[in-house]
């Protein structure tokens, strides 16, 4: 997926309207012009035959998918199936799934996916239905289903691994006062606008993921306002969601996706984090600069009723609760199952001048915190000295 969003960064036009002619007539000089709805349906029809054999006819009248931005956010899917460890052939709900079902479209192309498209407008869907049999896409890779406004989204899909949606952008209001962009943003007001705006939209999604705690889903939505971020961020604080994630993409205009999830696993923070952003999570992976040489197996293998390994460099170290409390010796472990399951897990690696941990599983921060000080102390104290 990587190459073929480098490829799509790196369009050289006048190539590829050498190649298809029906782009000359967009071409102001000699540089193609982004600003018509007419010239970016060329072009998306365009891309998705010469790099994708995709043949799809976009609707004149609908929201047209600006192809690279939607790639980008499947390979942020590939990096959430990834870290979270959903398997080879994962399940992706796509909400608003919209007239070429574009992410399940493109995602059937790339990778091994399964993908289920909904959308509240039935003839959207039947568009999409002539494009995946126009392209011989068999319905045991993409099922399209119909769904209502309001209804839970999440309620008859209890297997699915991952949730994406690119929601309807604007609120009642926002449509009407919609400046002039360049393009002018064409689509249906159902595509373009929902009660509330994108952020009520991915609110309600939260809402109702919050029904489901036990499921292993990982949810995401694409937002295309920065100032969404705090509503979206509050409630996921509100409702104590602490495994979420937010990332950036940018064309011309920059776009965020947020994702969430109760799935223990715990990503690496490279994924999801923003720039220089109050909205970003806790972090997962900590450094701690080492200030004397320790002898970071032997201190972990002497910690009681915790195992480590080793994968080539880094020790995986488990435990299912701050085992090494003073607190946990004087009630003599009562609290020791206090995390079930597996507990929490850590990839710890030694570097040159500063020890990597990350917190890879589990959902008591507490742990990972303890642990930090625990490792932060033993460094810097000389060596031989007790703890
Ligand atoms: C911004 S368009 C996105 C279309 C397509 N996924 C894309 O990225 O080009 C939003 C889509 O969400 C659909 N939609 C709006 N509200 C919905 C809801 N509650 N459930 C499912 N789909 C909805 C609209 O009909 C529209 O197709």
């Amino acid at each position: 997926m990587d190459e073929k969003v480098r490829l799509l960064e790196n369009i050289n036009f006048h190539q590829l309207a050498a190649q298809h002619p029906s782009l000359d007539q967009f071409f102001v000089g000699s540089q193609y012009n982004f600003d018509t709805h007419e010239g970016l349906i060329e072009l998306a029809q365009v891309i998705l035959l010469e790099y994708f054999q995709l043949k799809v006819q976009l609707d004149k009248t609908r929201l047209c998918p600006r192809i690279p931005n939607r790639l980008k956010y499947l390979r942020l899917v590939g990096s959430l199936v990834e870290q979270f460890k959903l398997g080879d052939s994962p399940l992706i709900l796509d909400i608003g799934t919209g007239h070429t079902c574009i992410y399940p479209l493109l995602g059937s192309r790339l990778t091994s996916w399964r993908f289920i498209g909904t959308d509240i407008d039935e003839r959207s869907l039947e568009c999409a239905k002539k494009v995946l049999e126009e392209n011989n896409v068999s319905s045991e890779r993409i099922q399209l289903k119909l769904v209502r406004s309001g209804d839970d989204p999440f309620m008859d899909i209890e297997n699915c691994d991952v949730v994406m949606t690119n929601p309807p952008f604007y609120d009642e209001t926002g449509i009407k006062q919609n400046k002039p962009e360049k393009p002018v943003l064409v689509g249906k007001p159902t595509e373009l606008a929902t009660e509330g705006g994108e952020s009520q939209f991915i609110i309600n999604m939260i809402n109702h993921s919050v029904k489901y705690p036990g499921r292993n889903t990982v949810y995401s939505s694409l937002v295309g306002k920065y100032n969404s971020l705090e509503p979206v961020v509050g409630k996921l604080k509100e409702l104590n969601i602490t495994n979420y994630g937010l990332s950036e993409f940018s064309n011309k205009t920059k776009r965020w996706i947020v994702f969430w999830t109760f799935n223990k696993n715990r990503p690496s923070d490279n994924i999801r984090m923003i720039k220089r952003s109050t909205f970003n999570p806790e972090k997962h992976e900590i450094f701690i600069p080492l200030k004397n040489k320790i002898n970071l197996v032997d201190f972990l293998s002497s910690i009681q009723r915790t195992t480590i390994e080793r994968e080539n460099e880094v020790i995986v170290f488990k435990t299912k609760g701050i085992v090494w409390s003073r607190k946990f010796r004087r009630t003599n472990g009562t609290n020791f199952l206090k995390e079930k399951g597996l507990g929490s897990i850590f990839r710890i690696t030694e570097l040159e001048t500063k020890i990597k941990i990350h917190w890879c599983y589990g959902d008591d921060r507490a742990v990972f915190e303890s642990l930090l000080g625990l490792i932060t102390r033993k460094t810097q104290q000389s060596s031989g000295e007790p703890l």
